[in-house]
């Protein structure tokens, strides 16, 4: 299989530049229909020429996605300048010398032009959310069940479930505005703990971070929202998460196991 490399360095923390990558806009110019906002491991993509591919990997480490004909995989790796971004493109060819000629003149052409472009459209993303508001959210885990909060609000989300959380207030740190937050909707004190999976970005503005928190006292309870519930890994997924959170399952079942 033919493969090109690309590598790009990003002025940004692993975990924004992870969650930045998520967001379909970065792929949808370049004629590939998405199933939603956001990548989720297990969507199905459809390129041109109706090629279709399998998101098998969106997390920390990057994403992959992975089909009959076509792979494409994007790795980050840490550094003390920021992440470096590696690109790889792998593709079966055409037999003979036609395929092997198109492969050089048109393949790698177009394969190399797609990766600049998205790897500039990536540099732009992480430095507009690195400005972001940022959402707090609490993994929090009991027993080997994850606690999630049931939203009353606004209709086109009732009934869909969230992490407990809120926004950061300006003169706040992340981790103090998670306490405040727990103490608001469930009525409990927290410990926090280490960042779980990537900044998902909620819109332009805003992303969502979620960290690891330990329940230090007393029983949580829904104090604004319709219900609490502790969750199992296996019930994660077919939970009616948010469509942030969605994305960030496979990091909070790893927290299950
Ligand atoms: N707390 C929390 N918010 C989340 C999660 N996932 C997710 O997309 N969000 C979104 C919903 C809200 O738009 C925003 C949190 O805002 P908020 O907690 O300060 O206020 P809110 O629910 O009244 O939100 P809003 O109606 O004003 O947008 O983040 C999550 O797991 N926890």
């Amino acid at each position: 299989m033919p493969e090109l490399r690309a590598s790009a360095l990003v002025d940004a923390p692993v975990a924004a530049v992870a969650g930045a990558l998520l967001e379909t806009s970065l792929i949808t110019g370049f004629g590939v229909k998405v199933p939603g906002a956001l990548l989720c491991l297990g969507d199905v993509l459809t390129g041109p020429f109706g090629v279709k591919l399998t998101v098998t990997r969106a997390d920390l480490s990057g994403v992959s996605a992975a089909g009959e004909f076509l792979e494409l995989h994007t790795d980050l790796v840490v550094t003390g300048a920021g992440t470096m971004v590696v690109d790889r493109v792998s593709w079966a060819t055409v037999g003979g010398v036609v395929g092997r000629f198109a492969d050089v003149t048109v393949g790698r052409g177009m394969a190399l032009r797609v990766l600049e472009k998205r790897s500039a459209l990536l540099a732009e993303r992480c430095r507009e959310l690195s400005e972001a508001r940022v959402v707090v959210g609490a993994a929090i885990v009991r027993g080997g069940r994850l606690l999630a909060q049931q939203r009353a609000y606004p209709e086109s989300h009732a009934g869909q479930w969230e992490l407990p959380g809120g926004r950061v207030e300006p003169e706040e740190k992340p981790e103090e505005a998670l306490v405040r937050e727990c103490v608001e909707e469930l009525g409990v004190p927290v410990e926090v703990g280490a960042q779980v999976g990537p900044d998902v970005p909620l819109k332009k503005d805003m992303v969502l971070r979620i960290f690891a928190a330990e329940l230090v006292g007393g029983e949580p309870e829904a104090l604004e929202h319709n219900a609490v519930r502790w969750l199992t890994a296996d019930e994660l997924p077919s939970t009616d998460w948010l469509p942030a959170d969605r994305v960030l399952v496979p990091a909070l079942q790893q927290l299950l196991i």
